[in-house]
């Protein structure tokens, strides 16, 4: 294990495709390049807050040290380091924004891992680059604890994210809006470093084909299979791959869904090739079972970023890639095939998690009805999605009565149900308990199974409201409590935070609903 300061980077991105090397930051279209070379721009005085020892170990690096802290603090770049940001474009809330580019978000280059995987380090936050366009490349230390700790909690929660390493306050104020209410504020800077074996989105091919710069789409096609689908190797890989990125955002969104996380804004810049979870922004966990919730205030006219919109925004975002790629591609039919198979793949696998989650031994064909009845009752009753599957993990066989079934429901639930949703309620739990008698796992299995994709801790917006609050006033008490719980999301160590969110937090802001300011 050496520490980052003594590692030989490797640049095979900038050294593959061509770039833009004037080293500039002045906003600009950057036609006819995949990035432009940047250095991160220095900060006062960077100070480690955070250091994920986890993926530390996993990529074989040693703890940091004082040059450590100066590289995740963009105020030293080591002699192998090509640092740049990328160009993409993207669709934002459904319309073609054009070039996008990491405006903040600068990688300094990649390296090989115990494992022989290659995995590149970001900074997000590093100083002005390109891609900038009128804002000012930094990132406030709200936005940055709570891409920090998410990235890590959904890791450990087991649905495909990229990595944090490291967060470092800048000492730098850097003023935002919040409320964009016109009461601009000086907030403490900060800069996460992020980890993944690549950072490249849909909007990277979406750029592309927009320029009408077809080789270079090839090129970045055939690269992105080589070096991270080296197992498509037949004549129609494209097509295997694309088939591929479909599997694997389905598998994301399903993850989504099985813990209750919502993104925020899923534009297809923030959707990764890889099938990554990327951007941790205005996202938010459901307290409440509500379908409609979206945690994104800039997205609340539409709510196009619903937790229940998730699987068809997302197959929307397939069609804008497969669109972008259409060109090179000779069977164009079997291409439209693939985007068109989403929703049955989407379908097997959801129905195949929440069978998972009941504890079912098999998913049956006429377990969709029992899955159905569990959507209605819980979209009526809307209780805490988290706890309410902790309950079902104990509920007792002989629970009957409206009123005992209310009962043992109560740690859930935010309102006093009506007699019609009591109603509901016990509907689907004689259901569920039918089923559970023909179950042919034990009693045991059932209860282990479900205990593994339940999580009984998730990371809610209002804990890291706290966290923050508490940070910016230099206790970090709680974050190092919540760094701590989000480790063992499955576990019972965290149970002081078992419990629906606090009344005080339902319309605070940043305890349920965030604004994209960050
Ligand atoms: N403070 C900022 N300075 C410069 N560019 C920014 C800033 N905030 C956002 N952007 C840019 O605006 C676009 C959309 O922003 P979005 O909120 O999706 O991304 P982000 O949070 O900055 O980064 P990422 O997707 O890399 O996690 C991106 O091109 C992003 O780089
Ligand atoms: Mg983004």
């Amino acid at each position: 294990m050496e520490p980052i300061h003594s590692k030989i980077f490797k640049n095979r991105f900038v050294e593959h495709f061509p770039g833009d090397q004037s080293g500039s930051t002045k906003p600009r279209q950057t036609p006819g390049v995949l990035y432009s070379a940047t250095r991160p721009t220095p900060v006062a005085s960077p100070k480690l807050i955070a250091w994920s020892n986890e993926l530390a170990a996993t990529l074989g690096i040693a703890a940091p040290e004082e040059q450590d802290v100066a590289i995740l603090g963009g105020n030293l770049t080591t002699e192998s380091m090509q640092s740049y940001a990328a160009c993409y474009a993207g669709h934002q809330f459904g319309n073609w924004a054009g070039q996008l580019g990491d405006g903040r978000a600068i990688t300094l280059g990649e390296w090989e891992t115990p494992a022989g995987e290659s995995w590149e380090l970001q900074l997000k936050g590093a100083g002005p680059t390109a891609y900038s366009r009128r804002a000012d490349g930094r990132a406030v230390l709200r936005s940055s604890v709570r891409e920090y700790l998410m990235s890590e909690a959904m890791h450990h929660l087991g649905v495909p994210t990229t990595r944090a390493l490291s967060l470092v306050s800048t000492g730098d104020k850097v003023v935002r809006d919040m409320f964009y209410n016109g009461n601009p504020q000086y907030e403490p800077g900060a800069i996460v470093a992020r980890m993944a074996p690549s950072f490249i989105r849909f909007g990277s091919f979406e750029m592309l084909a927009a320029r009408q710069e077809l080789e270079q789409l090839k090129t970045l096609t055939d690269w992105t299979i080589d070096k991270y689908y080296p197992h498509l190797t037949g004549e129609n890989r494209m097509l295997d791959w694309m088939a591929e990125i479909v599997s694997r955002t389905v598998t994301m969104i399903v993850e989504w869904m099985r813990v209750g996380f919502v993104h925020g804004v899923m534009n297809t810049d923030n959707m990764s090739i890889l099938g990554l979870t990327i951007d941790y922004g205005p996202y938010g966990f459901v307290d409440n079972y509500d379908p409609e919730f979206t945690p994104n205030t800039t997205d609340l006219p539409g709510r196009r970023y619903a937790f229940g919109k998730q699987a068809s925004v997302a197959y929307w975002n397939l069609g804008r890639l497969a669109n972008a790629i259409a060109p090179l591609i000779t069977d164009t039919e079997k291409l439209v095939a693939i985007i068109e198979g989403y929703e049955d793949i989407f379908w097997s696998k959801y129905s195949l998690m929440m069978a998972q989650k009941l504890g079912l031994d098999e998913l049956l064909p006429e377990d969709h009805v029992l899955l159905q009845e569990l959507e209605k009752m819980l979209v009526s009753i809307q209780p805490d999605m988290t706890i309410f599957y902790q309950l079902l993990i104990t509920l007792p066989p002989t629970l009957e009565s409206p009123e005992d079934i209310e009962t043992f429901f109560k740690p859930a639930l935010y309102n006093e149900l009506t007699p019609a949703e009591r109603r509901g309620l016990q509907q689907f739990i004689s259901l569920y308990l039918a089923r559970l008698a023909t179950n042919t796992i034990d009693e045991a299995q059932r209860t282990a199974q479900m205990k593994a994709v339940n999580p009984r801790f998730i990371l809610r917006n209002y804990l890291l409201h706290l966290a923050i609050t508490d940070l910016e006033k230099g206790d970090d008490a709680m974050f190092k409590k919540l760094e701590q719980a989000l480790k063992d999301p499955y576990g019972h160590g965290a149970d002081e935070f078992f419990k629906t969110r606090p009344f005080w937090a339902s319309d605070q802001p940043g305890c349920s609903m965030l604004s994209c300011s960050s």
